[in-house]
Formats: structure tokens, sequence, C-alpha cells
């Protein structure tokens, strides 16, 4: 354990802690100064020497470059608390591990199993804890000190101050204007979100929590946990993470680095498939088709349309001889391929080489040849005969996975072929024009197929990226002639990645993000409630352990083919392996926000959970009642911001139908304010949201739910019809 050495130990206050903090900051300098003369001296030596010295020599440069950039990002708030224990031991607590020269620990990680105390301790349930105290800092300065005095007794006997003090850090970062950035919560984690955080990392965890309840915080603080404890598993394989929408994963791309964590690989479900763009919109209605588990029998159906047996046996000419190509040998040709159990790109190869052999066979017996090289000379005739080429390519047709999708939904009669379990009135839905553009719920699907057709003919066999053993085996002992390892923290895989990668600079999540077929140590879920069945079956496959954190809201759910019910959507991806845990605080909202929210919630029969606010706040919601709406709010945002023009700023949002957007853009344009649909603001927080019309949003009363919730200190209502059943403020 940390125990405070070479530290002021018996002094408390801001001049004691400040001495302490000090002396961290200089360790971690000292660290950085360390790793940048290692990169220096790395880049003097230039680019001499053997291939070989070279690679090896970038991949420990990128190394010291990672270990540059981590220490960089502790710089903020590296230590923020301090643990004193009944045996008299006390330690520091920060978002990094640092020991000082002699290895002395100086800071305890707050991952590492010794930091757990600080976030689980309660004054019922202490533990070895008597005081916890939260240092605030400002750059490097120690501003404030504050103490939760957990066994009173023990402190009095020890001598100790007892002041008692409150949940000041936690609410001062509450009230804290919002940037537009999510921030790290990791100096002011709650009890139930750190048992959540910590939880064992195999199997699926489901968290369920009301909106603010820092599902989306505590999401990011495991993934960092995990990342932390289970290095070895998953720093080669990766962290994935799935967010909404790229503004979505904007807001929240810097609490991991914040963390010192660069091993996951964020992004929306459609940025799983390289190179498909998937911005249409289309009616929920044909959205919630292509949701349906059924989907992935009607891509297998239309995969396997492209296996064709001709109506009639036919005859073709090689070099003036005469072959059958028959319907029998045609079945047993793609009975055998089918056999083989590769994707039908890729089983191509298989049915042409014996369909091939069969049209030889032909010709061996009518020229009567008997000599092998006679046999591989006909062979090599047939295969090249362009006639043999074309008739083997109509039986079984390579396809990649767009043109299968855009010949799927655009071809009624393909469509009655493959979807026969639809209705016609559901298949109609489906339909559209040849090159009408890719929508969100078309990438699982286009997901299906690709894993079903596998490689295009000539496309890329094996990712040529991935480390041999015999590399692995290298870097290992590249490692331990350098005895790098506890400095720059990396395991052989992923040096040997780096080193075969020579110059190009490929980590993880760059390999990871061009390779569709990428498998992951585990998966975080964001919104989780939004995914529909076929979109399950496309995470699934990317992460064969089943290894998943899932955080949502049923109440939330804006999709027609997403979750109202976990156990309904969990129980058939994970059988027995998940485990449902709820968070019960929203940290975001004020009282009276969360009282009219859920109000509305329960009248629209939202499966909403139990939900406390965290705090209250004087005139926290308004209700504003006029016949132009939308110039209405524009003037109420306007004056918002105005309000926070000054030095520590603040968000302002206007959150309406779609159809008021332009107009509202148009008002607004020139000032801070956003303005959005209710889905587009799913997951975001504003100081102010300006909610228009909500009898207008509720026609899905999931998204009225999100409006209502994303502001932390004002939801200002503007309405000309009545307001929805519940809604009262
Ligand atoms: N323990 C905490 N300390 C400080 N801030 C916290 C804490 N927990 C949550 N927050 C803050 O509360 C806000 C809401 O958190 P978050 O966005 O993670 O909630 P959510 O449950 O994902 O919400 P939604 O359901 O609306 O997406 C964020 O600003 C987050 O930083």
């Amino acid at each position: 354990m940390a125990q405070e050495r070479g530290l002021t130990a018996e002094r408390s206050g801001l001049a004691a802690e400040q001495e302490v903090v000090d002396v961290l900051y200089a360790r971690v300098d000292a660290l950085r100064d360390e790793a940048s003369g290692r990169l220096a001296a790395i880049r003097r030596e230039g680019p001499s020497g053997s291939p070989q010295n070279r690679s090896e020599r970038d991949a420990f440069a990128t190394l010291y470059e990672d270990r540059i950039a981590q220490l960089d990002a502790v710089e903020d708030r590296l230590c923020f608390g301090r643990l004193d224990l009944r045996d008299g031991e006390r330690f520091y607590v920060g978002r990094i591990g640092l020991s000082d020269a002699e290895h002395a620990p100086l800071l305890t990680d707050w991952r590492a199993p010794a930091a757990r105390a600080f976030y689980s301790a309660t004054a019922a349930n202490p533990g070895d804890v008597v005081n916890r105290r939260h240092l605030t800092t400002q750059g490097r300065r120690v501003v404030a000190v504050e103490d939760d005095v957990l066994d009173v007794d023990a402190l009095r006997e020890m001598g100790a101050d007892s002041a008692l003090a409150g949940e000041g850090a936690l609410l001062a970062a509450l009230g804290a204007r919002r940037t537009g950035r999510m921030g790290d919560i990791v100096a002011t984690i709650q009890a139930e979100q750190d048992a959540v955080i910590r939880a064992p990392m195999s199997g699926a965890l489901v968290v369920q929590g009301g909106p603010g309840s820092g599902k989306t915080a505590v999401a990011l603080h495991r993934a960092a946990f995990l990342l932390y404890h289970h290095r070895e598993q998953l720093e080669s394989r990766g962290v994935l993470l799935i967010g909404p929408s790229r503004t979505f994963l904007r807001y929240i791309d810097h609490v991991l680095p914040s963390l010192g964590e660069t091993g996951a690989v964020s992004t929306t479900l459609a940025g799983l498939i390289p190179g498909v763009e998937a911005s249409a919109i289309e009616p929920d209605e044909s959205a919630e088709i292509k949701g349906r588990t059924v989907m992935a029998d009607v891509i297998k159906a239309a995969v396997r349309e492209r296996q064709r047996v001709p109506r009639a046996d036919r005859e073709i000419r090689i070099d003036g001889r005469t072959v059958e190509i028959r319907r029998s040998d045609i079945k047993d040709a793609q009975a055998k391929a089918r056999r083989d159990g590769r994707p039908h790109n890729e089983a191509r190869a298989v049915f042409a080489k014996e369909m091939i052999s069969r049209l030889t066979r032909q010709l061996v017996e009518q020229l009567e040849v008997y000599s092998d090289e006679d046999r591989h000379e006909l062979e090599r005739d047939v295969r090249d005969d362009k006639n043999v080429r074309i008739a083997i390519n109509l039986c079984w047709l390579p396809v990649t996975a767009e043109q299968l999708l855009r010949d799927l939904f655009s071809k009624p009669h393909l469509l009655d072929y493959a979807a026969a379990r639809l209705s016609p009135d559901e298949r109609d839905l489906l339909l559209r024009p040849p090159h009408a553009p890719f929508t969100e719920a078309d990438v699982p699907l286009l997901d299906e197929a690709a894993e079903l057709l596998g490689e295009m003919p000539g496309g890329r066999a094996r990712r040529s990226d991935e480390p041999s053993a015999e590399e692995i085996q290298y870097a290992k002992d590249v490692l331990d002639t350098f005895g790098a390892q506890s400095m720059i923290k990396v395991d052989a895989e992923t040096l040997a990645s780096r080193m075969k990668g020579g110059t190009t600079r490929l980590s993880v999540a760059e390999r990871a993000s061009r390779d569709r077929t990428w498998t992951y140590g585990h998966i975080v879920v964001d919104e989780a409630q939004e995914l529909s069945p076929m979109a399950w079956r496309m995470l699934l496959r990317r992460c064969p352990t089943r290894s998943f954190t899932i955080v949502g809201d049923v109440a939330q759910n804006t999709s027609v083919a997403g979750t109202r019910w976990w156990p309904e959507t969990m129980d058939p991806l994970f059988q027995t392996s998940w485990e449902l845990r709820e968070l019960t605080i929203s940290y975001r909202i004020p009282a009276a926000v969360a009282d009219a929210a859920q109000s509305y919630a329960r009248a629209a029969r939202l499966p909403v959970s139990d939900l406390r606010a965290a705090r209250e706040i004087a005139d926290a919601t308004c209700a504003t009642r006029t016949d132009d709406p939308v110039e209405t709010a524009a003037a109420v945002a306007r004056r918002h911001a105005a309000s926070f023009a000054g030095a520590e700023g603040g968000l302002v949002a206007v959150i309406a139908h779609e159809r008021h957007l332009s107009a509202l853009r148009a008002r607004l344009s020139g000032t801070e304010v956003e303005v959005c649909t209710a889905r587009e603001s799913k997951g975001l927080e504003f100081d102010v949201a300006v909610v228009v019309e909500p009898a207008e949003i509720a026609a899905r009363p999931g998204d009225l739910y999100v409006a209502l919730t994303r502001p932390t200190k004002r939801l200002d209502i503007v309405h000309a019809r009545p307001l929805p059943e519940g809604l009262v403020v």
C-alpha cells in the first residue's frame, strides 16, 4: 500500500497538502524528462542501421511518445484524494500511480484495489478508513481540502482535526458550467457508480439508470478500469466503445485520455464497417423491419440466391469441342463448395475448381487422353476459356455486401424470394431505388452480408499486419534486452505489431478501425436501448468472449427496434451470463426538472427507473404559453445566452421538432445557442434547455423524455398547444 513516505505526514490543511502535491508534480516532470531524453536519443540516431534496427527504434519512439502524452494528460487534478486508515497509514489517490526514484509509492492509481475505499467507504460501512479527504486543485495549486470523517471516534483518539465537511467537491463539480465536452468524474465517483466500474469483466453487465445518473461517465471509467486491470488481455485486442452519434463521440472524447488510456476505439455502429456512409434517414416502419432477427435469414437467402442452377443443361464449345454444363454437376459442385464452410465469395474457388475438373473430365473422355501432362493442359484450356468463366460466374456470382443489399431492396422479385417470411406490405416498405444511400438500419444488414460473403476474389486474404508467434517472441526478447517494460508498460504483441508496422505508427485503434473482422477484448455500449436485434448480432460477432458493459435507459428509447425491457433483449444474447445493475441518482438534472420529467414519463407509460436528484436549484423549471413558440423560444434562448456571456460561459440549447429547426437557426444565427432535435440531444447536456412545443415532440414519448432531461440548471418550456398529460411545471 502506498504509505506516505518522505512527505509531511502530520500537518493538515492547504500548506501541507501543497507540499505533497508539489512532490507529485515534480515526479511527473522527472518522468517526462526521462522519457523525452530517451526519445531525443532515439531520434538523434537518425535513419541509420538495418531495417530491423530502424523499426525497433520507431516502435520504441512511439512508446515513449505515448508515455509523454499520458503524463501530459494527467496534469489536471493529478492528485485528488487522501485516505487515512485506522492503523495510522495514509495514502494519496490520483489519476495514475507514481513511485519515487527508490520505488517508494507516492500516489495510488484510482483503479488500484487499495484506492477502492476512497469511493466505497461510507459512515455506515467505513472499513479501515477513518477519514477521506478530497483535494481540489487549480493547475498545480491546492485550493481546497474537504474531509469526510467516517469514524469520528477513531479520529479523536488519533487527536486529529475532526471538522466535518459536506459533499462540496461533488456539488461543485455538478454545479460547474458546461463546456460542451464531458469531463471525467474520477475525483467524485459515488459508491453505487464505483460498484459498477469495478465489477468483474466476464459476461455482460447491463447498467440501467435514469437520465443523468452517470451511465456514460461510469461506462468510460469502467473501460479505463478494465484496461488497467486486464492490460495483458485487452491491450492487444483493444476495448470498443459504441456511441449513438459522432456528436456524442466528440462530446466524450476527452474522458479516456484524461484517465491515461488510449487503448479504446470509439465509434458509432456505422463506423464499424470501413468505408460505409450511412447518413440517410428512413421511416421508422422500415427501420423497425430491418432490425428484426428474421433479416438474418433474409440476407442468408439473398446470398444463397447468388448460387444459381440454370433451368436446363447447356452446351458450350471449348477449342472446337462441345462440353455440357450439366445441372447435376452444378448442384454437386455447389454442395461441395458449401460443405467447405467458407463464405460465399471465398467458396467460389471450390465451386469453380470442381466444375473445371468435371468439364475437363468430359474432354478427357472425348479425346481419350491418358497422360497427366495432357490432362493438365486440357484443364488449363478449360480454366482459361471465357465461356466457362461466364458459365461458372452465373452459377456462383461473387458480389459485395453493398451490391447485395442494393439489389435486394431495389428488385421486387429478389425481395419476394429472400424475404418470403415478411408480409407483402412489409416488403413494399423495404423497396427503394437502386442507388438510394444507406441508412443506419442498413448497417447491421451490410455487416451480416459481409460476414456471409467474405472477401471478393482477389481481395485481401489475411490480416498482414498481425504479428506471427515468432515476431511476438522476438518482441519479448527486445523488451527484456532493453529492460523498458516497466517504464513504458507495453505487451510483446503490441510491440511486435508496431515493429511490423515499420515506420508506420499502427496502434490497436488504427488496426481495428481498418478491419471489419477485428474482434475486441471488451465492448462498451452506450445508449444501448437504441440497438435492434440485428445490431446486437453485429456487436456479438466482434467480441467472441461476450465480455460487455451495456449502459442505457429503456425509458429513453427512441428507436422502434430498440429495447423496452432488458431481459427480452439480453436473455437470447447472453443466456444466464448477464447481470443487471441500477443507478438511482441523477447528477445532472435539478430536483424540479426530475419531478416534471418523471411525472410526464409515468403518464406516458414509459418504463421509468426511480430517480433521485442530487441537487435542488431554485427556479429550475419554467413554462411559457405563447402564440408563436418559435419566436418566443428564440428570445428566451437569447436571453439565457446573454446571461452566460460573462467569463464562466455556459451552454444553451433549443430542442424542437425537426420542422422548426431552420426557423430557429435563422433567428439564433450569430449566437452560441445550439439548435437540435430531441434525438440529436441524446446523451448530451446543457446548462439551459429550451424545449419547444412538447406536444409535437411527444409523438414518440421517449423523445420528449430525452429532451426534458438535458439541462443541468434550467428547463424552459415554450408552447402554444396544451402540455402533454403529466407534464406539470
Ligand atoms: N460522481 C459524479 N461526480 C461528478 N459528476 C458526475 C458524477 N456522476 C455523473 N456526473 C455528471 O453528471 C452528468 C450526467 O452524467 P452522464 O452523462 O454520464 O449520465 P447518463 O446517465 O449517461 O445520462 P443520459 O441517460 O441522459 O445519457 C455528467 O455531467 C457527469 O459528468
